[in-house]
């Protein structure tokens, strides 16, 4: 399956996919066709080129619209021909007519066991709430931010001492095996998505 990974910044997530499916005899049935980012100069767009992966810069500033930024994003993705789309560390909210368009191939990486501790500073709430326990889920994107149906989750302990910084290091290091995890699950369709929002497993 071609994919296309949507990235906002440092992409250590990115990575983590393209290390797993830089060996096509590893078989997540998946190859990253391309890497997109709203924002110009960061550090996924060096990673995406020095694994000669073509990328392209979107910037969403330079559209009127929500809508219209989302339009361009698709057509690239079409363009280059897509069929599964990962968000990694993509900052930016979907408009509902991009997750229609993209629905049951579009999964997403968040930092937190959810849905517990749904939308940005997912760490910064898991410390304010005193959980000893956190991780990270990989899910199907719905409209409703960080809503969709889970795929694969990981636990990850917090130690005494955290801050938010040390937290997302640890929580890191657990999303670069979930993720990847969960692309292969969807490439070689092991799961889908029903209407309902539920997955079927084959
Ligand atoms: N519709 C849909 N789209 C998404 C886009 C990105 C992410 C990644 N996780 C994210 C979760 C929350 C945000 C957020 O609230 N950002 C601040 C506002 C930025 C903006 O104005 O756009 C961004 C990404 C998840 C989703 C999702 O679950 N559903
Ligand atoms: N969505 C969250 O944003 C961060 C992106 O990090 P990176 O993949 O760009 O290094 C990750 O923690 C991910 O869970």
């Amino acid at each position: 399956k071609q994919v296309g990974v949507l990235i906002s910044g440092s992409g250590t997530n990115l990575q983590s996919l393209i290390d797993a499916t830089i060996d096509p005899g590893k078989g997540t049935g998946a190859e990253i066709v391309i890497v997109i980012s709203n924002k110009p100069g960061v550090q996924g767009l060096i990673r995406a080129k020095n694994a000669n992966i073509p990328t392209k810069v979107i910037p969403h500033t330079a559209y009127k619209s929500r809508l219209a930024f989302d339009m361009a994003v698709h057509s690239e993705l079409t363009a280059a021909g897509v069929e599964i789309v990962c968000l990694a560390g993509f900052m930016r909210i979907l408009t509902g007519d991009f997750v229609r368009l993209w629905r049951g191939r579009l999964i997403n990486i968040h930092p937190a066991l959810l849905p517990l501790f749904k939308g940005t500073h997912a760490h910064r709430q898991a410390l304010e709430a005193g959980v000893r326990i956190t991780g990270c889920t990989a899910h199907f994107v719905e409209e409703d931010i960080d809503a969709g149906a889970i795929l694969v989750q990981e636990s990850v302990q917090i130690e005494v001492g955290d801050t938010e910084e040390s937290l997302q290091e640890r929580v890191k290091l657990t999303e670069h095996k979930v993720f990847p995890k969960a692309l292969m699950l969807v490439a070689t369709e092991k799961v889908f998505l029903n209407e309902a929002g539920k997955l079927v497993w084959k």
